[in-house]
């Protein structure tokens, strides 16, 4: 079977620059992403005109800059992630050229064999979040499994995750101990249900 080697990372965009290039349907869709999971997440969007809904999001979110230009180098410094999304495949390829030259990340949205990385389809309950990639073989079923993960995963999951990282924060003794303590707080979660009785 064919195994999935992109290695999961998660950003704190609120302490990142991220510069997406083109704001179409696809740069809105990436911006609205990243800003539903951080709503301080730092963004400036270049394209040669906007949807309104970009502009909108401008008035929702406080660190959205939107600037009405061709891309240009310039607009890669200071910036950590890039996402180019214009319609155009060749001018995406000179993004790509320009954002490896000042070796910052970047997600070509129409060619994923340019992409450093992806944007996964994301779970979110609370504190917890769980990132979905098919690998780039189907978006639409990552969306998918978003959906079903989202209704399987239970609301009280948070206060679970509250109550054990209080217990976290009060466990003394050595690092060894702690983590002997929280594995076994938590061993009912993987014990077949038989062994629960
Ligand atoms: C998960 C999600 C995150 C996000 O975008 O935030 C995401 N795509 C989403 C939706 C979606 N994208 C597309 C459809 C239409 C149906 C279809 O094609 O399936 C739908 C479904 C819909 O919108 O309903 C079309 C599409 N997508 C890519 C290409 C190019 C290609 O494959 O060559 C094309 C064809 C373009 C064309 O034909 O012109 C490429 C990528 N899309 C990825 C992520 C990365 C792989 C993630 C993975 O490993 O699974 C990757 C590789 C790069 C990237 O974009 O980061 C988000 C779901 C959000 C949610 O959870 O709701
Ligand atoms: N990865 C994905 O999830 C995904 C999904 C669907 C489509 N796509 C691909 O993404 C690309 C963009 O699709 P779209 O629907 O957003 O297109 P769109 O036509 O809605 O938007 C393109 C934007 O790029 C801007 N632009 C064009 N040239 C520019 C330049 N030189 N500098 C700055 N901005 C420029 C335009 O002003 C426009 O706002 C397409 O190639 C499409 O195949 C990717």
């Amino acid at each position: 079977m064919e195994e999935n080697q992109l290695f999961p990372v998660f950003f704190k965009l609120h302490r990142l620059h991220v510069l997406v290039v083109g704001g179409g349907n696809i740069g809105l869709e990436k911006a609205n992403a990243m800003l539903e999971n951080c709503p301080q997440a730092t963004i400036t969007v270049v394209s040669l005109d906007f949807l309104p809904a970009l502009e909108e999001l401008t008035h929702q979110y406080p660190n959205i800059t939107l600037i009405q230009k061709s891309f240009s180098c310039g607009d890669l410094l200071g910036k950590d992630l890039v996402v180019a999304a214009t319609n155009d495949k060749a001018f995406n390829y000179h993004v790509w050229e320009k954002a490896k030259g000042s070796r910052v990340l970047i997600n070509v949205a129409d060619t994923p064999e340019l992409c450093d990385f992806y944007l996964g389809s994301i779970v979110q309950k609370g504190n917890l979040k769980i990132a979905i990639s098919t690998n780039g073989k189907s978006p639409t079923i990552a969306k998918r499994l978003k959906q079903v993960l989202q209704e399987a995963i239970p609301d009280t999951l948070d206060e679970v995750l509250n109550k054990l990282s209080q217990i976290r924060e009060k466990l003394t003794g050595d690092f060894a101990s702690k983590v002997r303590k929280l594995n076994s707080i938590t061993e009912v979660l993987v014990k077949p249900e038989s062994e629960n009785a």
